[in-house]
């Protein structure tokens, strides 16, 4: 008999299955009501509202899989769970639609005043001219993140006659002219939109994306909406701006702490704002709660799950064997997403030597995760990461070849882009670790750890001397350097490697100096 806490409200109906099935015995109660039972709890499912930590997780000894209704898992400590062995699973396409026409809604009302003026009505007033609004046709709405739902509002917002532009910078051309959305950088999307909705997951980059730097490119009068994460739009930054009338008006589903008591922002009549309802609509729930339902009895039935976050379907001893190169392979992969800051097409990979007789599938699977992680919101690991790379319009495939590399194994990765080709070569060395060995055809060596950064430069005297002095001058200790060069006089690369990451600024400082072609900061 297993037993399973349900522990946010969710859809009866999606959960029957559930209900229903033999040998499965359901609580439907808070994990804080149910202390003194959680150790007996094989699986756990949760919407955004249960913080599933560290602790909670430690009190649940028998649980095998934590099964979150919806997209986010920003709630549960993917760390811990992966560490207590616990499997975590999503449902990350069935709220997409509901949180789409959310964020319509939100737009229209915005627009509109329709919040205010219901209350107006409703206090019995009769005001038509305190709300006159403003049209949607004709005017550009500018998405940030072009993903499952950034995708549904483009579609929606065309119907209306708005014109979409979109910045994403993982959006490949051919997707984009698939959608028919005009791809934009973000400063281009700054200055043309009179509507910006932001559809991205909360990362380093994304939060504040909108903040106290980019509200001024805006134009005067902009509507802004966040329906997404708390923390993209700046909640602090946006009120100067309100204040002096530069944004016409805020939308937000979502705030940086839920739920936001005495929050600034919620005095201001041009701020509407609904409590995380995104996802609350009845198809939407009924959708996340069977698909979970569905995904948990069948991994407690011993059957692989399709959405999970966290799970290597290896068995142990297959594991220990590919765990060297799935490792450099993931690395690899997170390395060139960092360098290559533009659209991917297709990923080509080949395997030589002593790795190419291992189960390849699973490291390819490595790979892409890693290349994919610093580029979407959900947790991408072995078993989504080709579904999302399908879903992004990344091709990618394997080649087994003869040993031509001359190292025991090798694995080079061709990465397509819409404008560069990048490519990176790895191997593994018993007792001495993961290693670099190739980037672009020019010979390398380094190990893919830290804090690093990668230069583009020309190969001329006092080059990697300037870059030294600057760094000194900054009080930055380099760790290690590797340079590669084809010929004296050509094209040059170095690797450097710190112990702790250089701002911007630093960056920009470095970029600037003659000869330096391109600098990349790369954090594994
Ligand atoms: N309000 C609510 O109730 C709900 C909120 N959400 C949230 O909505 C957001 C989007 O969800 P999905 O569309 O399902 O995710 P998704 O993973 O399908 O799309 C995210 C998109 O953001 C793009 N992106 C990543 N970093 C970026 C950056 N620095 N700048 C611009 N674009 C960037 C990615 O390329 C991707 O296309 C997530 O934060 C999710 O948690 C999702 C469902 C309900
Ligand atoms: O799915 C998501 O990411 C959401 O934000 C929805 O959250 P909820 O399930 O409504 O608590």
């Amino acid at each position: 008999m297993y037993r399973i806490l349900v522990s946010d409200s969710m859809s009866a109906d999606g959960l029957q299955p559930m209900l229903a099935a033999e040998n499965v015995e359901v609580v439907q109660k808070k994990a804080s009501e149910a202390a003194d039972e959680l150790h007996t709890f094989h699986a756990l499912l949760v919407r955004s509202a249960t913080k599933v930590t560290d602790e909670l997780i430690g009190k649940m000894p028998s649980l095998k899989i934590i099964a979150r209704a919806g997209v986010g898992i920003d709630n549960i400590d993917l760390d811990a769970a992966t560490k207590h062995g616990v499997v975590v699973i999503n449902a990350p396409d069935g709220n997409t639609i509901s949180t789409a026409e959310h964020t319509f809604a939100m737009m229209t009302s915005l627009l509109r005043h329709i919040p205010q003026a219901n209350v107006s009505v409703k206090s019995n007033e009769w005001n038509r001219t305190a709300y006159v609004g403003t049209e949607l046709y004709g005017k550009t709405l500018g998405i940030v993140g072009l993903g499952r739902i950034g995708t549904e509002i483009a579609k929606r917002a065309q119907a209306f006659g708005v014109n979409v532009l979109v910045f994403d910078p993982f959006l490949t051309r051919d997707r984009a002219a698939k959608i028919s959305v005009k791809s934009a950088s973000l400063d281009e999307l700054l200055e043309q939109a009179d509507i910006i909705t932001v559809h991205t997951p909360l990362t380093k980059e994304t939060r504040g994306l909108i903040g106290a730097k980019s509200l001024p490119k805006t134009k005067k009068g902009v509507y802004l909406l966040n329906c997404a994460r708390g923390g993209i739009i700046d909640e602090e930054a946006v009120i100067p701006f309100l204040e002096n009338g530069h944004i016409a008006g805020l939308a937000l589903d979502v705030f940086e702490i839920e739920p936001p008591v005495n929050h600034p922002l919620l005095k201001y009549d041009n701020v509407i704002a609904t409590p995380h309802l995104g996802a609350s609509t009845k198809e939407a729930q009924l959708n996340v709660a069977a698909q979970v339902a569905q995904d948990v009895l069948h991994f407690l039935d011993g059957k692989m799950v399709t959405t999970s976050v966290n799970l290597p379907t290896l068995t142990k001893e297959v594991f220990e064997k590919i765990q060297p190169f799935y490792k450099l392979a993931k690395k690899m992969g997170n390395v060139v997403s960092q360098c290559m800051k533009e659209p991917v097409n297709d990923i080509s990979i080949k395997y030589e030597g002593s790795v190419a007789e291992l189960e390849t599938s699973f490291i390819t699977k490595s790979l892409i995760a890693g290349f994919l992680t610093p580029r979407v919101a959900s947790n991408v690991n072995e078993v989504n990461a080709g579904m999302i790379a399908k879903e992004r319009g990344i091709s990618f495939s394997e080649k087994i070849t003869s040993n031509q590399s001359g190292y025991a194994n090798c694995i080079t990765v061709a990465i397509h882009g819409d404008q560069t080709t990048f490519e990176i070569k790895g191997t593994h060395i018993p007792h001495y670790g993961e290693r670099i060995v190739g980037i672009n055809s020019f010979n390398i060596d380094f190990y893919p750890s830290g804090h690093l950064i990668y230069i583009q430069h020309t190969d001329k005297p006092g080059v990697i001397g300037r870059v030294g002095r600057i760094l000194g001058d900054h009080e930055v200790n380099i760790a290690t350097m590797q340079v590669g060069r084809k010929n004296a006089g050509g094209e040059a690369i170095m690797m450097l490697s710190f112990d702790r990451s250089l701002d911007e600024s630093l960056l920009t400082t470095l970029s600037e100096i003659d000869d330096i072609v391109s600098i990349r900061a790369i954090e594994l």
